[in-house]
């Protein structure tokens, strides 16, 4: 098993002439937990979507489950993410027209899995998350937290080797966000996976082995937290 499952080597981005993420290093390793915090607009987002690939770096390297995506195109860093990474954003952004089952199903979908295996699965995390639904419910009828329930069922339903989560609870009640996290992270970290989480609250955060805290675009610190 390699020892790191993403690496970050000087990476920094800018949108125009905003620079939101500069010469940052950092590196997570199978098993681990990272929570990136830091204030409003300091670059977390953008260093999550680097991460995931869905940003591209313009300086630097970054490395996920032992693939290069900084020189990678958008074709091969989406191959790379919808294999190793689970995304969870802050507002679930399922793919409107698709049952929400489907939604969770894509992953396996996409990786040429049989429908009904696939369906399956996906009904299976939507039970573990704790959403109750028909299999023809859209996207649109669920509220804001039952959908990020659903997106946390989509980026869990492959196995992901890497977690990256933006405020994944922060739609959700005290209760239910923690049960969220709960089943997030262990059911990452027991099959050797990673996590990053992105969160501006502090009880989340604590969950983490490591803090890394940004302030300007900038890796501010790290603090072991066990
Ligand atoms: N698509 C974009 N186009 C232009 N500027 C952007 C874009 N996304 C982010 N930025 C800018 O980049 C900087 C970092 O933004 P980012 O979203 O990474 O911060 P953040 O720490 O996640 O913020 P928040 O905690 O408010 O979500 C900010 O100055 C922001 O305005």
């Amino acid at each position: 098993m390699s020892s790191t499952v993403l690496t970050l080597s000087g990476v920094s981005h800018s949108y125009g002439r905003t620079q939101a993420l500069r010469d940052a290093t950092l590196s997570v390793a199978p098993g681990e937990v990272v929570a990136v915090t830091g204030p409003s607009g300091c670059g977390k987002s953008t260093l999550l979507l680097l991460a995931a690939g869905v940003l591209r770096a313009q300086t630097g390297r970054v490395v996920v489950a032992g693939s290069e995506l900084s020189g990678a195109d958008d074709t091969a860093r989406a191959v790379v993410r919808r294999r190793s990474v689970g995304l969870v954003l802050q507002f679930g952004q399922l793919v409107p027209d698709l049952p929400v089952l489907d939604n969770v199903a894509l992953p396996l979908l996409l990786e040429g899995h049989p429908a009904d295996d696939a369906r399956a699965a996906a009904a299976g995390w939507l039970d573990r998350v704790g959403l109750a639904i028909g299999p023809d419910t859209l996207p649109a009828q669920l509220s804001g937290g039952q959908a990020q329930l659903a997106a946390a069922a989509r980026a869990l339903v492959h196995g992901p080797a890497l977690l990256l989560a933006d405020e994944p609870t922060a739609s959700l009640d005290t209760r239910s966000g923690r049960a969220l996290l709960d089943l997030m992270l262990s059911s990452t970290v027991s099959a050797g996976g990673a996590v990053l989480l992105v969160t501006h609250d502090n009880i989340v955060a604590a969950r983490a082995d490591r803090e890394v805290r940004l302030r300007g675009g900038v890796i501010e610190h790290e603090v072991a937290l066990s």
